[in-house]
């Protein structure tokens, strides 16, 4: 036997996330295994925003809490993946996983050599291929524009703003902490970050994109945040919805001022993605990131701005 521990959603999510919407359970695997299956341990798994949003992105109460995870096989009666290797699945919130059918449950992914095994949940991983197509196939950055992103330094948006650095365009980013934005502007070498909680979007923009010059905006937190950005968009400026996290603990839907005539006015391009969309040219997106990642491993002689950083790694938790 190998002892599994779960985390299970105890209580469909309302308001706030509290500790008792979780509930710690243990579940037995039999390691008898037949031709073909394997068992894995997590090594890294992720707490991503969308899992907030509870049934509609796949998590049930009675279940454990899915997602993603970098796991290590540690029996296996299948020759494709002896002991040891590191395998990414959507097995969730658990420390012990059994594969019956290795080939639907096993997600293809890249080669990392010797980079840190967290990056295949994080730059080369779901964030990293929702920032490369969701900000590079909506918004089509070219150099010299000026781009906004909100939840800057976060998984996403932190890799949005190096993206839209490296196709040369002047970048303005939004984050909670004054830390944030000082990481933002001096390791990632965003133009331009401000504290949202400190200083208004408006007169934030009239600063960093004075006469409404703002050519793309790539959107992690939705709400009034969003529909005052709007107002500094440039002709024929392009919005990428990524994400709405102002609103995922909200427990009634946001109403607020209708930014349908400054839509119309601007000539916006306005489009909400889920990165699944791309999955099936994933290995695009990977191959322009692990490069990107090269480059920064190449050392001081590139110049900061055209590096990605890699020392970020998405939010884990370990269970075991
Ligand atoms: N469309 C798609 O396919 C995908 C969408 N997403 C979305 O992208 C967004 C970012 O995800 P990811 O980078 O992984 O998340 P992270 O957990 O890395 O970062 C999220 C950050 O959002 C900020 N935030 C939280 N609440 C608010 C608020 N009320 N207003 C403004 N900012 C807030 C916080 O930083 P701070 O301190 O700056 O407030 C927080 O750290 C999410 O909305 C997520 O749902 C993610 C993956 C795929
Ligand atoms: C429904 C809320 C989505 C919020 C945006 C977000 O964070 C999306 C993340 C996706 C990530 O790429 C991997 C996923 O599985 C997430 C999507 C999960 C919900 C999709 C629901 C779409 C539908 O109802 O058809």
């Amino acid at each position: 036997m190998v002892l599994c521990k779960k985390w299970v959603l105890a209580k469909a999510f309302h308001g706030k996330v509290t500790a008792e919407n979780f509930r710690l359970e243990e579940e037995d695997i039999s390691d008898k295994l037949k031709d073909g299956e394997l068992i894995a341990e997590a090594v890294y798994l992720t707490v991503d925003p969308y899992m907030r949003v509870g049934s509609e992105a796949g998590n049930v109460v009675g279940n454990a809490m899915g997602g993603e995870q970098i796991a290590k096989v540690i029996v296996s009666k299948n020759k494709q993946y002896p002991v040891g290797s590191i395998v990414r699945m959507r097995a969730g919130w658990r420390t012990h996983t059994l594969v019956t059918d290795a080939e639907k449950q096993i997600q293809r992914s890249a080669e990392m050599g010797d980079l840190p095994l967290s990056l295949m949940l994080g730059a080369m991983g779901m964030p990293g291929m929702t920032a490369y197509f969701g900000f590079l196939k909506i918004c089509e950055p070219k150099e010299g524009e000026t781009v906004v992103v909100s939840g800057a330094a976060g998984a996403v948006g932190s890799l949005v703003g190096q993206i839209a650095k490296l196709k040369g365009c002047k970048v303005i980013g939004f984050a909670g902490t004054d830390e944030k934005c000082d990481w933002l502007k001096k390791d990632l070498g965003f133009d331009f970050a401000y504290n949202y909680k400190k200083v208004d979007v408006d007169t934030a923009l009239k600063e960093a994109a004075p006469n409404a010059s703002v050519d793309c905006y790539f959107d992690n937190v939705g709400g009034m945040f969003t529909v005052k950005v709007l107002n500094h968009m440039k002709l024929f400026g392009r919005v990428s919805i990524c994400g709405s996290i102002s609103n995922y603990n909200d427990t009634s839907l946001p109403t607020g001022p209708l930014p349908f005539f400054n839509i119309l006015k601007s000539q916006l391009k306005i489009e909400g993605f889920i990165v699944l969309r791309w999955y099936a040219i994933w290995e695009e997106g990977e191959k322009a990131m692990l490069q990107w990642i090269k480059e920064l491993r190449a050392g001081p002689d590139v110049p900061k701005w055209k590096k990605i950083t890699y020392c970020y790694e998405i939010v884990f938790i370990c269970l075991a």
